[in-house]
């Protein structure tokens, strides 16, 4: 198990990390998401042993992982990082580049589990291009490949869909989720890789985390299931890094068809997926159809100050018309800022 103890991380006047206890149990799935700045990659950092803390300690396995001023070489032999840039030796193939990691290992072995990763990482195809000649959802693939060919115990992931496009995204998500799985399967318990993802998006860490942390300033304020996170953001802020969602003042409430709020100035969240277009119902007018393939996104405005943000499968829909919606009082969630 990989566990962070109160572990900060100062760069002269920034706090990158502050104070931050976490820990991630073999074959588990955690997503950090933040803003830009929030300290994610200087969290993976530390977690890797590629930084020193200032204070806290990361273990693995109950043993400490040292930072890069008390080795020689920085990391820790067990714990894997992948940048955003993939760093793969520019001239030798896509097998070469993954073969290289398991070079102490016997011949028949490598081919074998080289074999087995390229069908894992869907690289088949292009085992012999080498890096300039694959798509960038295949150099991440082939970077992911490298950090799990010696099944490290923990595998941690800056950034792993961002330069993606869709299909390459889900490629992505789908593998990480397999690796964890299929060698948690044939591995004991206690080998299973591990994998921590840090993200600004959590669209795609939700359906395949065990656990969704929040990171803000520096620090970790909150972390549970992704369903908990998504349904019980206890900030503003979790609920926006956690998905599209609609953010007012309580005393906005009656607009919706609710009941007066006891502390009209406290803040509510409520997913547009949440909100149903029904006859009757309060009122609003809509101001933005958008159209997103499976569904269309809905602004619709309640008053002058109040916007609400829907999804609908309707196709009747269009800019200026009345229509009713209904909120069940339970999807209202309240929020710190
Ligand atoms: N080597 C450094 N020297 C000084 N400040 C740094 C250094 N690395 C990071 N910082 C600062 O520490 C804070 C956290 O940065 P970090 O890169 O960890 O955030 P992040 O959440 O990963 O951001 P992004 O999503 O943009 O990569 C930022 O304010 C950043 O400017």
């Amino acid at each position: 198990m990989l566990t962070a103890t109160k572990l900060s991380k100062v760069y002269s006047d920034v706090t990158a990390v502050r104070n931050v206890s976490l820990s991630l149990e073999p074959g588990q799935i955690m997503a950090l998401v933040g803003a830009s700045g929030s300290g994610k990659s200087t969290l993976l950092n530390l977690l890797a042993g590629m930084a020193d803390a200032d204070t806290g300690t990361v273990s693995l396995d109950g043993e400490r992982v040292a930072g890069p001023s008390d080795v020689l070489v920085p990391g820790h032999k067990n714990i894997r990082l992948v940048h955003q840039e993939y760093q793969l030796m520019p001239n030798v193939s896509v097998r070469e580049n993954i073969r290289y990691a398991l070079r102490f290992f016997e011949k028949s072995y490598r081919d074998f589990r080289v074999d087995e990763l390229l069908r894992l990482c869907r690289l088949t195809e292009v085992q012999d291009r080498v890096p300039r000649q694959i798509s960038g959802g295949e150099k991440q693939r082939t970077a992911i490949a490298r950090a799990i060919a010696d099944k490290p115990a923990v595998l941690l992931l800056d950034e792993p869909f961002s330069h993606l496009d869709l299909p390459n995204r889900l490629i992505v998500r789908d593998l990480l989720f397999d690796m964890v799985r299929e060698e948690a399967d044939v591995a004991t318990d206690s080998r299973a890789t591990s994998c921590l993802i840090v993200t600004h998006d959590a669209t795609d860490a939700l359906s395949i985390a065990d656990s969704l942390g929040i990171m803000r300033d520096g620090k970790l304020i909150q972390l549970g299931s992704p369903t908990a996170v998504y349904h019980q953001p206890q900030t503003a802020y979790a609920a926006r890094m956690t998905g599209p969602v609609n953010i007012l003042k309580a005393r906005h409430l009656p607009l919706l068809g609710l009941p007066e709020p006891t502390s009209p100035n406290e803040l509510i969240c409520l997913r547009p997926e949440q909100i149903q277009l029904t006859e009757g119902g309060a009122i609003g007018t809509i101001r933005a159809v958008f159209f997103k393939g499976s569904h269309y996104e809905l602004e619709v405005a309640l008053s002058r100050y109040v916007l609400l943000r829907l999804l609908t499968t309707r196709t009747d829909l269009h800019v200026g018309q009345e229509v009713g919606i209904r909120v069940a009082n339970e999807s209202v969630w309240t929020v710190k800022p």
